[in-house]
């Protein structure tokens, strides 16, 4: 989607009515179709993460690297694939205010059971390559302005962790609308690929009960991540 679709579709989004803290930015448009579709949420979403202080995220990304800590001794060394010597670890780079993984990820760099990989737009409105990462790794600007790994190492994510703008209790994710990663998703169920994937998002995304609707494309995640904690649980 190009910045003026994106920009058309967040002046055309109406507020929804919730109690959570992302859900209380103007809320006169009761009653009109898209109450609770993604599109009529992430402008208040956008607003309840820009409002934390470069202090709060900071903090917020340090605790969502502690979760990542434990997970990555207790969960994530479930999920391997067949004959595959290393676990390929999907992340993703930060855009504006989302979580920052990198400090986690440079740290993960170490084990040797792991391979890091970020995602790439290689084409709008179509699904995600991911392409090996590590420490160094050359990059350059992508799409939309996201730094994405310059070379040619395409690899297939056994476990995926995906920014979410916005999540409900039963791990529902909102991201910014460009619908790539359930693309990418639905690429890999029609091959027949089993990912784990794991929303990371902080806690003021979480949407109170019956805000959202989600649309017949929207995936689940099988958890997601803030500064708080899991929801629904760990992924193990
Ligand atoms: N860090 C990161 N990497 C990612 C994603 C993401 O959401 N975050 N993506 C997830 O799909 C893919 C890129 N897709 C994107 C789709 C739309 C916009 C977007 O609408 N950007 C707004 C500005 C967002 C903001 O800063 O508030 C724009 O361009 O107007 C960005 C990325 C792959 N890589
Ligand atoms: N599997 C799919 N096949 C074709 N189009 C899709 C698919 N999934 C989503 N889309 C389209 O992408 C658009 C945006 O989807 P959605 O609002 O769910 O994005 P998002 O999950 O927030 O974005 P992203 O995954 O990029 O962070 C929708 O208009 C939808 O029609």
């Amino acid at each position: 989607m190009d910045h003026s679709k994106m920009e058309a579709r967040i002046a055309s989004g109406h507020s929804a009515t919730g109690t959570g803290a992302a859900a209380n930015a103007g809320s006169d448009d009761k009653g009109v179709a898209d109450v609770g579709t993604a599109a009529a949420l992430r402008p208040q979403l956008r607003a309840a993460r820009t409002a934390m202080s470069e202090d709060q995220r900071a903090q917020a990304n340090d605790r969502i690297a502690d979760y990542l800590d434990d997970w990555a001794v207790q969960g994530l060394t479930r999920p391997m694939r067949k004959g595959s010597a290393q676990r390929v670890l999907a992340a993703f780079w930060p855009l504006g205010p989302e979580p920052d993984l990198r400090d986690w990820l440079m740290r993960q760099s170490a084990d040797p059971e792991l391979m890091l990989a970020l995602p790439v737009v290689v084409e709008r409105d179509a699904p995600l390559v991911f392409k090996r990462w590590w420490p160094g790794a050359p990059m350059r600007d992508g799409a939309y302005g996201i730094a994405e790994p310059d070379h040619d190492q395409i690899v297939t994510p056994d476990v995926m962790l995906l920014p979410a703008l916005g999540f409900t209790a039963q791990a529902d994710r909102i991201g910014y609308g460009g619908g790539y990663y359930d693309r990418t998703l639905a690429g890999f169920d029609v091959a027949g690929r089993k990912v784990q994937t794991i929303a990371v998002a902080y806690a003021c995304g979480l949407l109170a009960e019956g805000t959202h609707v989600p649309a017949p494309h929207d995936r689940r995640v099988d958890a997601v991540l803030s500064e708080t904690g899991w929801t629904p649980k760990m992924p193990v």
